[in-house]
């Protein structure tokens, strides 16, 4: 049977000593090069305490994260969490977005094996609500938000080209001579996964013989967990394109999570110029974005004065080893 989940003081990380199995669930993002996105994950990290979650967060990062950024997330309370990067087998391609070849490092996170559950967040995503009841999910499915393909970004794949959407199928049929519809297909912003040492080979061993395509890991990860997908409903991660595309599926009271990915929606590089972006929801959503970052009050307190014996803290020196077990440090035995 799996170990008892425990939560942890989201401002501390302290456990209590009566419960001495370690929580194995945690929330996970990716972090790549020296740029902006140290600001989403920041902005991430306060925002989850924002909304009490009882789980730490992971940073999943590249070597090229420099040692000021590392500590800056340490000191927010994150687990920093160093890996190799992945590369496509062959890069001959043009993928939707350049950058977009580093996400296939991503694939890593299958083999943090310490953990038993985990929810991966993009950096440029926002938890507005408590969403730690996803961890409750049944085993054995991958579970994600369906995608939308209307903005321009999609101007090369056969779905723009025909005007079709998954999100109103009946927009436009699918021409019978391209066989079957595409099947239901998630944005890899959000996801509720198991980490397994099984599934991370065989993502890896799967990776060599796949062609990169235009959304690079997004595309391999829907392909590779197609039987076991389970969409989940869009107030899991709000894809902002979503508001003026399909605005009948978007209650914005009720959405938990919100994805900067519309083109010029990122917070921190956000002008207002851009098409779409001069809309009273999106100025919104940024300002929300911005008073959790700028919040002080929600910044990590490492309390290092602890009562001997009745609390765990994960201190800064565990969460600069490249592979922590856990996330804090059990209290020395009294032996
Ligand atoms: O310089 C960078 C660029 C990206 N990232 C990380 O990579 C993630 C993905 O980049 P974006 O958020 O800019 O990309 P989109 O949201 O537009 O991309 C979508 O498609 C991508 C295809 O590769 C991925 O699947 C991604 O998770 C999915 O949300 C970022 O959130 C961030 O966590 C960095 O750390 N540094
Ligand atoms: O899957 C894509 C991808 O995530 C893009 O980066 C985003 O801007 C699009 O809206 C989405 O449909
Ligand atoms: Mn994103």
């Amino acid at each position: 049977m799996a170990p008892p989940e425990v939560p942890v003081d989201i401002f501390t990380r302290k456990v209590s000593t009566h419960n001495t199995g370690c929580s194995r669930r945690a929330y996970v993002t990716f972090l790549a090069g020296d740029g902006d996105y140290i600001k989403g994950v920041v902005g991430l990290a306060k925002g989850l305490r924002k909304a009490k979650s009882a789980y730490p967060l992971v940073v999943a990062m590249l070597p090229d994260v420099p040692d000021e950024h590392r500590e800056i997330l340490r000191s927010q309370g994150c687990i920093v969490h160093e890996i190799e990067p992945v590369y496509p087998p062959d890069d001959n391609i043009q993928y939707a977005m350049a950058y977009f070849v580093i996400n296939y490092s991503k694939l890593r996170i299958w083999n943090f094996e310490e953990y038993s559950k985990m929810i991966y967040l993009d950096a440029d995503i926002q938890v507005f609500e408590n969403i730690d009841h996803l961890f409750d999910k049944p085993d054995g499915s991958f579970y994600a938000v369906m995608d939308c393909f209307c903005e321009k970004i999609w101007s090369d794949s056969t779905q723009y080209k025909i005007g079709y959407c998954q999100q109103c199928p009946d927009r436009v049929t699918w021409p019978a001579e391209l066989g079957s519809p595409p099947s239901i297909y998630f944005n890899a912003g959000m996801f509720v996964f198991e980490p397994s040492r099984l599934t991370y080979e065989n993502l890896l061993q799967t990776l060599k013989i796949t062609p990169p395509t235009l959304f690079a890991e997004q595309d391999f990860l829907n392909m590779f967990f197609h039987e076991i997908y389970k969409p989940i409903p869009p107030v899991y991660n709000l894809v902002l394109a979503m508001l003026w595309q399909h605005p009948e599926k978007v209650n914005l009271d009720e959405v938990k999570v919100v994805h900067y990915c519309a083109a010029g929606s990122k917070p921190w590089r956000y002008t207002g110029q851009e098409v779409h972006m001069d809309r009273e929801d999106i100025k919104k959503l940024v300002t929300k974005w911005w008073d959790i970052y700028n919040d002080e009050s929600l910044d990590f307190k490492n309390d290092e004065s602890l009562e001997a014996g009745e609390t765990f803290t994960r201190s800064s020196i565990m969460a600069s080893m490249p592979e922590p077990a856990i996330s804090y440090i059990p209290a020395p035995s009294a032996a």
